[in-house]
């Protein structure tokens, strides 16, 4: 039986004056794992609790035997926001030694990092002159730095075109048969079937789990956006 990587138990987090999650329960294994609902359901928030970067009210959030947002957890967690988190004016190499400093990891880990999302070509350019889809990678790789056993990716893939989604969904796979667990979200239920596991999300409920072929075959759907109407609809 493979252990669980995260583990969230009746977790209730309010935002402002709305229950975004009601009291939700949750494992995360290793592999590839999506986080799959519409917009507004409730993604950010959860993935916020795993890293420790949201006021829960109650509830209880492991990750890797320890407490969220715990200081072990520092550099085995690694956490890529929606928004670009590197520096324009600088370099793919100075934003990665910056952040490693920062983090406190190896500077020899940068090159590492820089290799293992394909930009080692672009080392020495600034991230304004780089493309979307080579921005998110240089994202990435900040998050890689500390060989992180747990990668939280918050849409990654929202705005690139299909290519570069295939290569980065090749990337992540990549990274867990390198032995990481990756959460991945996504609003776009097309990404199902590149997930070893899915997490089906709902108004901050999770209403299925399971491998895709699984989660289908349950609803009797020919696609997981079926599985998900369908599930939507006999609730
Ligand atoms: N700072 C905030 N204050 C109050 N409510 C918030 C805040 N941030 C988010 N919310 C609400 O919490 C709910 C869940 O938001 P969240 O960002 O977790 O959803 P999501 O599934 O990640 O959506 P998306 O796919 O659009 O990013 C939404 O209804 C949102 O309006």
């Amino acid at each position: 039986m493979m252990k669980n990587v995260v583990e969230v138990r009746d977790l209730v987090v309010v935002r402002g004056s709305r229950e975004v999650l009601p009291g939700i329960s949750l494992d995360v294994p290793a592999g590839v794992t999506g986080l799959l609902g519409p917009s507004g359901c409730g993604k950010t928030t959860l993935l916020r609790c795993l890293v420790g970067a949201q006021r829960v009210r109650s509830g209880t959030v492991r990750v890797l035997g320890e407490p969220a947002g715990s200081a072990p957890l520092r550099t085995r967690v690694g956490y890529v926001t929606q928004a670009a988190s590197v520096y324009d004016d600088l370099t793919v190499a100075e934003n990665l030694r910056f952040f490693a400093r920062v983090l406190g990891v190896d500077p020899a880990s940068v090159d590492e990092a820089i290799g293992s999302v394909d930009l080692a070509g672009h080392r020495d350019q600034l991230v304004s002159r780089l493309s979307g889809g080579q921005r998110s990678r240089v994202s990435l790789a900040v998050a890689l730095l500390g060989k992180p056993d747990l990668l939280v990716l918050d849409e990654p893939t929202v705005g690139l075109d299909p290519v570069l989604r295939r290569d980065l969904w090749q990337l992540f796979h990549g990274i867990a048969d390198a032995g990481a667990a990756v959460l991945v979200s996504s609003h776009v239920m097309d990404e199902a079937e590149r997930c070893h596991r899915l997490l089906l999300m709902r108004e901050g409920r999770i209403i299925a789990d399971g491998p895709p072929e699984e989660v289908r075959e349950r609803t009797g759907a020919a696609d997981i956006e079926g599985a998900f109407l369908h599930l939507v609809e006999s609730a």
